[in-house]
C-alpha cells in the first residue's frame, strides 16, 4: 500500500509498508508494490529486489521513480531499470537478523548478507543451490550436501580490488553505479589489506584502481599500480613484505608465484579445504586394482597451476590448460620443477577437443559462465572415469549438470555436491560437484 509521496531531487519517492519475501539469488529480498502508472494508466504490480531485507520482515520501503527515458543521442544507449528502492524502517525483524557490522552495508556492491546470522547464511546457501539443481538441474533428489562454513567469516579475503574517485580517495562502489564509497577498512578484508588500506589512504592515488594482494602464508604483499617508496617502507615496518612484479602464496604444501592479474583463490583456508576435496573426489572409492599413478587427469581453467600441482604427485601424468597469458607464466614457473604436469595454452573449448591424450579425470573450474557447450560435448562424446566441477555460479553449474547427468545416455552420475562457503556475508556460492562415469 503506498502511504505517501514526496520529491526528491525531480524524482517521486513513494513509500510501502510490506512484508518481504524470499531472498532472491542476488541475496536480496523480493518486495511486492502497486506502482503507480503514468497519466490514465492502472498502477502496476511490481515485483522489487530490496537490499539488506530479510524473508518475512515487515518493513517500510522507499521507491524511487525510474529514470525517464533520455532524449537525442543518448538514448540509443539508454536501458530502462527497476526503480531503486530501500528499506527506511524495520517494525518486525526477523529472528536471523544482526546489526551488520559495515557503515556502507547496503550501500556498497560488495557485501549482501552482514545482517543475516551466519549460520542461516550457510542454510540459505544451500537451499539455493538445491533449488537451482532442481528446477534448472532437473535433479529430483540432488545427493546435496550441508554447506561447508568459513571458521572465521570476517577479514578473509586475500585480495581486494578499490576503485579511485576523482578527489583520488579508495574505496568500493556503491552497489549499481560507479560511485565510489571511500573507505579506510572493509570488514571482509584480510586485517593486513586493511592496515596497508589506512596507509594508502593517506595518500592521493591515481584513478581507477588500486589492487591489493596478500600472502595469508607468506606474508608477501602485491600492489598494483606499484606504490611510492615512502609507502612501501611503512608496509615494510607493519611486517608486510612488500613485491614488486610477483609474489607467493601457499596452499596444500606447494607454493604458488602469482602476478597482479592471474586470478587466484581468494579465501586461502577455504582453497585449502577446496584442495582437499578435489583430492578426495578423483581419489576416494576407487577400485583396488586401479592405480591413479597410472592416470591422466586434465585441469581445465587451471589458472596458475593450483590444482595440477597439487594433484601432480598423486597421478601419472596432468594436462593443464588455461587461456590467460599471465596465468600461463605462473603456471609455466610453479610447475617448473614437475615433470608430470604439461601446461597447455588456449581456450578449453578450442584446446579440448583436439585433445589426443587418452584422458581418465578431470578438474573442471571455469568463471561463472560456466562450461561453453563444445567442452560438454567433448565430456560427453569421450566419457571419462571421474569429474570434479568446481563452480562459482550454481545456476550454471545446474545447467552444465544437467547435460552431462541427464542426456539421452545419462553418460554421468551426479555423486555429491558440496557448497562451501568461500565468501561469507556475500551471495556468492562455490560448489564442489563429484561425477562419476554411469
Ligand atoms: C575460477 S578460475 C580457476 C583457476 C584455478 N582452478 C584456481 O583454482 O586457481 C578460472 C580460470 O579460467 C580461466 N579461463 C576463463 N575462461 C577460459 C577459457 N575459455 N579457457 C581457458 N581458461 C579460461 C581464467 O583466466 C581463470 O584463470
Amino acid at each position: 500500500m503506498t502511504e505517501s509521496t514526496y520529491i526528491h531531487e525531480e524524482r517521486a519517492i513513494h513509500y510501502h509498508t510490506v512484508t518481504l519475501g524470499s531472498l532472491q539469488r542476488s541475496g536480496h529480498a523480493t518486495a511486492e508494490i502497486h506502482f503507480p502508472g503514468g497519466e490514465g494508466e492502472e498502477p502496476k504490480l511490481l515485483q522489487l529486489a530490496i537490499p539488506a531485507g530479510l524473508p518475512g520482515e515487515r518493513v517500510t520501503i522507499a521507491v524511487e521513480d525510474p529514470p525517464t527515458p533520455k532524449t537525442g543521442r543518448r538514448s540509443r544507449r539508454w536501458k530502462p531499470r527497476p526503480p531503486r528502492a530501500w528499506i527506511t524502517e524495520i517494525h518486525e525483524p526477523a529472528p536471523e537478523r544482526v546489526v551488520a557490522p559495515c557503515p556502507v552495508f547496503g550501500t556498497c556492491g560488495g557485501c549482501q548478507l552482514q545482517h543475516m546470522q551466519y549460520e542461516n547464511q550457510l542454510i540459505w546457501k544451500r537451499e539455493m543451490v538445491g533449488q537451482l539443481l532442481r528446477e534448472v538441474g532437473q535433479f529430483t533428489d540432488p545427493p546435496l550436501l550441508e554447506t561447508v562454513p568459513c571458521e572465521i567469516p570476517w577479514n578473509y579475503r586475500n585480495q581486494m580490488r578499490f576503485s579511485v574517485n576523482r578527489e583520488g580517495q579508495l574505496g568500493l562502489t556503491a552497489r549499481g553505479t560507479h560511485r565510489v564509497l571511500p573507505l579506510i577498512s572493509c570488514p571482509i578484508a584480510h586485517e593486513r589489506i586493511n592496515r596497508a588500506l589506512s596507509v594508502l589512504s593517506q595518500y592521493q592515488h591515481p584513478r581507477p584502481q588500486v589492487i591489493i594482494r596478500y600472502g595469508v602464508n607468506t606474508e608477501q604483499m602485491l600492489l598494483q599500480p606499484q606504490q611510492s617508496e615512502e609507502i612501501n617502507h611503512q608496509l615494510n615496518d607493519m611486517g608486510m613484505t612488500v613485491c614488486a612484479e610477483t609474489m607467493e602464496e601457499q596452499v596444500g604444501g606447494e607454493t604458488f608465484r602469482i602476478r597482479p592479474s592471474s586470478f587466484f583463490q581468494t579465501n586461502t583456508p577455504q582453497a585449502e579445504k577446496m584442495a582437499h576435496m578435489v583430492m578426495d573426489g578423483l581419489l576416494s572409492h576407487r577400485q583396488p586394482d586401479e592405480d591413479p599413478a597410472k592416470l591422466t587427469i586434465v585441469d581445465a581453467y587451471c589458472g596458475v597451476g593450483t590444482f595440477a600441482l597439487l594433484m601432480a604427485p598423486h597421478f601419472g601424468r596432468i594436462i593443464a590448460i588455461e587461456e590467460s597469458p599471465s596465468a600461463i607464466k605462473d603456471a609455466q614457473w610453479n610447475a617448473r620443477e614437475t615433470s608430470n604436469v604439461e601446461i597447455l595454452k588456449g581456450k578449453v573449448e578450442d584446446v579440448l577437443p583436439d585433445l589426443s591424450a587418452q584422458v581418465d579425470g578431470f578438474v573442471i573450474d571455469p568463471p561463472r559462465a560456466g562450461c561453453q557447450p563444445v567442452v560438454l560435448e567433448t565430456l560427453l562424446r569421450y566419457p571419462v572415469g571421474r569429474i570434479v566441477y568446481i563452480s562459482c555460479e550454481p545456476s550454471t553449474l545446474a545447467r552444465d549438470l544437467d547435460t552431462l547427468c541427464h542426456g539421452e545416455e545419462k553418460t554421468y552420475r551426479l555423486t555429491s555436491i558440496q557448497p562451501l562457503d568461500m565468501f561469507p556475508q556475500t551471495a556468492h556460492i562455490e560448489c564442489i560437484a563429484v561425477l562419476e562415469r554411469n
